[in-house]
Formats: structure tokens, sequence, C-alpha cells
């Protein structure tokens, strides 16, 4: 049997019943609700009406929802995130829950343009992606053939004391076939799916190792990401001139030698793939180089 209200004691009593209480927190979340909505609107300058025929809402039912008043549906309050640019759950997720960095990276995101987000993106996963010191423990060489990854690479992991992996060579033995032959079946974009899932792998088995890769990994973006965002990564260069002498000079006549335009071609692929090997983190120019003098600079790059 339930004791009368008066005679409960004071500090109870004064509690609203359990009903009440849902109201007013409901209350509270329409309110904040509300302001959020509000807010992000000033933010990104829209007024009212915009927002409203954005997300196809009257702007009465909208001035409501800012003001606490109005219970909108899921399925408006979905509209009206999507006109602010926002998810659901960012809309939904009081900004007094998140710790001043967080917001102020929100803030500073909002305000960046879309293109230069995927920058960021990179920028992210190369410096926070993994730990700095993990990721200097794994030194990537690349450039175009010729450069001297694989003769300046295979030095140096002798010297580190650390595996030297040849991203192609571990292609051709997990394959059974060789470059040319998985190029001719399958083609650029299969070559690099297998190159992408090699390297995946790569990198799981090795937490320290010198990787020499294809001069054609940056093609991909995201294979190409995920080598900047796990190694230490270093652009081996060259003049257009010499990758040419010192493929043929290897005694391997494919696509350059025998050709007028091989030339042109080295040239224009060099160009073009510039901007993508710059990204490196550091570039060594081995043109008029003894392979000493590159590989005594290239220690230093990398012990320094
Ligand atoms: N400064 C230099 N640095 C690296 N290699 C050089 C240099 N000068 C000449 N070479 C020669 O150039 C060739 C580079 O070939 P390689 O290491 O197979 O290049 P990649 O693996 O980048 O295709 C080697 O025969 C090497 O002896
Ligand atoms: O551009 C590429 O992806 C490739 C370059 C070659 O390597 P080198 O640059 O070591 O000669 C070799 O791995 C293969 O033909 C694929
Ligand atoms: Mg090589």
């Amino acid at each position: 049997m339930s004791k009368p209200a008066d005679t409960l004691p004071a500090r109870l009593s004064s509690l609203p019943e359990p009903a009440d209480e849902q109201t007013h927190t409901d209350a509270e979340f329409l309110k904040a609700l509300g302001a959020r909505v509000r807010e992000l609107r000033e933010r990104r300058g829209m007024t009212r009406k915009l927002v409203a025929r954005e997300a196809q809402v009257s702007e009465r039912h909208l001035a409501h929802l800012e003001t606490g008043d109005g219970n909108v549906s899921i399925v408006l309050l979905r509209h009206i995130a999507q006109a602010l640019g926002v998810s659901l759950v960012e809309l939904l997720t009081s900004e007094v829950e998140d710790s001043v960095e967080r917001r102020l990276i929100r803030r500073f995101l909002e305000r960046l343009p879309q293109h230069r987000l995927e920058e960021v993106i990179f920028r992210l996963m190369r410096d926070f992606g993994h730990d700095e010191a993990v990721r200097r423990k794994r030194v990537a060489l690349l450039g175009l053939r010729g450069a001297g990854k694989s003769t300046l690479g295979a030095m140096l992991a002798a010297e580190l004391g650390v595996p030297f992996i040849e991203l192609d060579k571990v292609i051709v033995s997990d394959t059974g076939m060789p470059i040319s032959e998985i190029f001719s079946l399958y083609g650029q974009a299969g070559y690099r799916r297998i190159e992408k899932q090699t390297l995946e792998r790569v990198m799981r088995d090795h937490t320290e190792g010198v990787i020499s890769v294809g001069g054609g990994i940056v093609a991909r973006p995201d294979t190409y990401d995920f080598l900047l965002s796990s190694c230490f990564t270093v652009w081996v260069k060259a003049q257009p001139e010499e990758h040419m002498a010192r493929v043929i000079a290897q005694g391997d006549m494919r696509p350059m030698a025998g050709n007028d335009e091989a030339m042109e071609d080295l040239r224009r692929i060099l160009e073009a793939r510039e901007p993508l090997y710059s990204r490196a983190d550091h570039t060594i120019d081995t043109s008029g180089e003894t392979v000493d003098m590159s590989f005594s600079r290239l220690k230093q790059l990398v012990t320094s």
C-alpha cells in the first residue's frame, strides 16, 4: 500500500512526478536542438528562408523548430540536416558534449572548400595515421624506372640491417607470373589492384624494412596515400636522359629504347608525375652522381 504524498519525506515530495520530468527533458531537448539548428544556419550565413526552401519545409515550421516549439519529424530533420550540410548525428549531438578541440577542428573543416578536404585527409593520415616513429622505420623508395630504387634500396637495407622488399618481386612471386604477363592479362587496373593488396600485406608483415615500389604506384590515389601514411618516403629522382641511359645500360630495351618518341614519353611521364612524387617526405636527385654519392646522401637523410 502506498503512503499518501503528505507523509513522504520533504526531499522526495519536492521531486516532479515522472511524467512531468519527462515533459521537461523533452522540452529541453527540443530547445537545444532548435538552438543548434539556428547556430549552424547562422554559421553558414544562410537565411531561414533559404534553409526552409532547400529542406522543403515551411519557414514557419523551421522558425518553430529553432525556438524549440516544434516537434519536427525525423524525415524533415534529415532534410534540414542536408540543407545545412551536416549529418543527422551531428545535428543531434550537442556541441556542449564536445571538447573545445573537437569543436575547433569541426569549425575549421566546415570553412574549408570541398576540394581542400582531400589534402587534409592525406596530411592527417600521414602525420597521425601511424605513430611517426613507427612510420620512419619503414623507408619506401619511389620514382621512375632506372632511378636507382633497387640499387640504393638494397644498400640501405644492408646498412640498417633490415629486410629489403621489392614490391614488384613480391607480386611476381605471389602470382607466379612475370609483370608483363600480369599487365597483358589483367591490364594496368588489374596490376594496380594486386599491387594495393600486396602493399597492404607487406605493411602488415613488416614493421621495419626498406621497400622499393614501382614507378606507377602513384596512379591509384588510395594505394599512394596508404604508402605515404605508412612509410617514410623518398622520391629517387634523375633527369629523363639518365633514366633512359641507366635502363638501357642494364640491357633492358623495353618500352623506352629503339623508339624516337620514347624520350619524349619519358619526359611527359616524369612531368605528369612530378606533383605526385613531390608528396614524398624527401627527394634525392641522383643526376650526375655516382651510386656511392647518392647512397651516402640517402643514408644521411634516413638516419638523421
Ligand atoms: N647515382 C646513382 N644512383 C643510383 N643508381 C645509379 C646512379 N648512377 C648510376 N646508377 C645505376 O642506375 C641503375 C639504376 O637501376 P635500378 O636500381 O634497378 O633502378 P630502379 O629500381 O629505380 O628501376 C643501376 O644500374 C645503377 O648502378
Ligand atoms: O611503374 C611500375 O609500376 C613498374 C615499374 C617497374 O619497377 P622499377 O621502377 O623498379 O623498374 C616494375 O616494377 C613494373 O614494371 C611496374
Ligand atoms: Mg627496381
